[in-house]
């Protein structure tokens, strides 16, 4: 473990909770389970005060696409932010990126994909699109210092394509890289990958973008994420998106569960004696609240343990 980092920052993807929360039922029927935008406020209130330096608050995208987040300024709005703690916002395109700054995003986010049919299916274009589209929200942030966050999705797989070779992954990362993209956050979307798979991933996109500009973010299908975070955190990346209680998803990539779980993400970095400065109780709280606000059972297996629940 000797190259493995002594602080490890967190960004939690807040947004894959309530994005994927009408696809688990149907999208036609999802008008009673939209979940209320208190709720949302509360959350990521209470996770403001866990000592997380990132919580990704909301989306800026159609809500024809995802009704879920028709509410986002009112949550953006509605948050009391604390300072030192970052609240991006994804923004696919202009009128994303205008609205967010309209009503007060600081931080935004664009998701791109290393899978053509996964781009247009989630994003409604084509990958070489999707880059123009990108490019002019990065020169717009730039104009307002706005700081840009680049992610990649099916990093390790697609639900469409299956296999996608990392030299993909290497050339959109370094294509939103280089466009001024601070940070990418590689996806396992599906929740596909394996340590193995990662290491090969990693070991490709290192050659083209820094690894201290380099994040993870993986789905736990296949109980493997834990395993893929550490190779990541073993070759360098300080990075690693979770979700409290481990829910959420991405509504167009069926089949996969949600986001790695933050709590089970701090038990093993706090058990190997890295340094987060998040508080797992208070995390563990959070966890409880949306999970009874929801109706459903923590993914967290460090929240299941705890509560005797396993
Ligand atoms: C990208 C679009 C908007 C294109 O959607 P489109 O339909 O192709 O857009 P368009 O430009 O053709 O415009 C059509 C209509 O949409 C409106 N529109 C256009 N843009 C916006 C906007 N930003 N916000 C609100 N409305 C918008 C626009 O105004 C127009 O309205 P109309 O004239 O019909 O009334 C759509 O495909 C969309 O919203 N997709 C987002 C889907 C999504 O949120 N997916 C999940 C994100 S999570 C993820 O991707 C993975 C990640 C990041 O978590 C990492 C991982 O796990 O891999």
């Amino acid at each position: 473990m000797g190259n493995v980092p002594t602080t490890v920052k967190h960004c939690l993807s807040y947004k894959q909770i309530v994005e994927d929360y009408p696809w688990l039922r149907s999208w036609l029927q999802e008008e009673k389970d939209i979940v209320p935008t208190r709720v949302k406020i509360q959350l990521i209130d209470m996770l403001s005060t866990t000592g997380l330096s990132v919580i990704e608050a909301t989306s800026f995208v159609s809500s024809k696409w995802v009704p879920q987040m028709a509410d986002h300024t009112d949550v953006l709005q509605g948050i009391q932010r604390v300072p030192h703690v970052r609240y991006p916002v994804l923004t696919p395109n202009m009128q994303g990126f205008q609205d967010a700054v309209a009503a007060g995003a600081t931080e935004v986010a664009v998701f791109g994909s290393a899978s053509e049919t996964f781009s247009r299916k989630n994003i409604n274009c084509s990958i070489a699109e999707s880059m123009l589209r990108f490019e002019e929200v990065i020169s717009a942030a730039k104009d307002r210092q706005i700081p840009v966050r680049g992610y990649v999705s099916c990093a390790l797989g697609c639900p469409h394509e299956g296999h996608i070779e990392p030299t993909k992954v290497a050339e959109i990362s370094k294509a939103l890289y280089d466009m001024g993209c601070y940070e990418i956050s590689l996806g396992d979307t599906i929740g596909v990958g394996t340590p193995s798979s990662m290491f090969k991933m990693l070991q490709k996109v290192m050659k083209d973008v820094p690894l201290s500009a380099l994040a993870v973010h993986c789905h736990d299908t296949y109980g493997q994420a834990l395993p893929n975070i550490l190779t990541a955190l073993q070759m360098g990346v300080s990075v690693v998106d979770s979700a409290v209680a481990g829910l959420g998803g991405c509504p167009y990539a069926q089949g996969s569960s949600g986001n790695v779980s933050t709590e089970d993400v701090l038990y093993m970095l706090h058990g190997m004696g890295i340094e987060t400065g998040v508080n797992l109780d208070r995390l563990l709280e959070a966890g409880d609240f949306i999970c009874n606000a929801l109706g459903r059972r923590t993914n967290s297996k460090v929240a299941q343990a705890r509560s005797g629940t396993l």
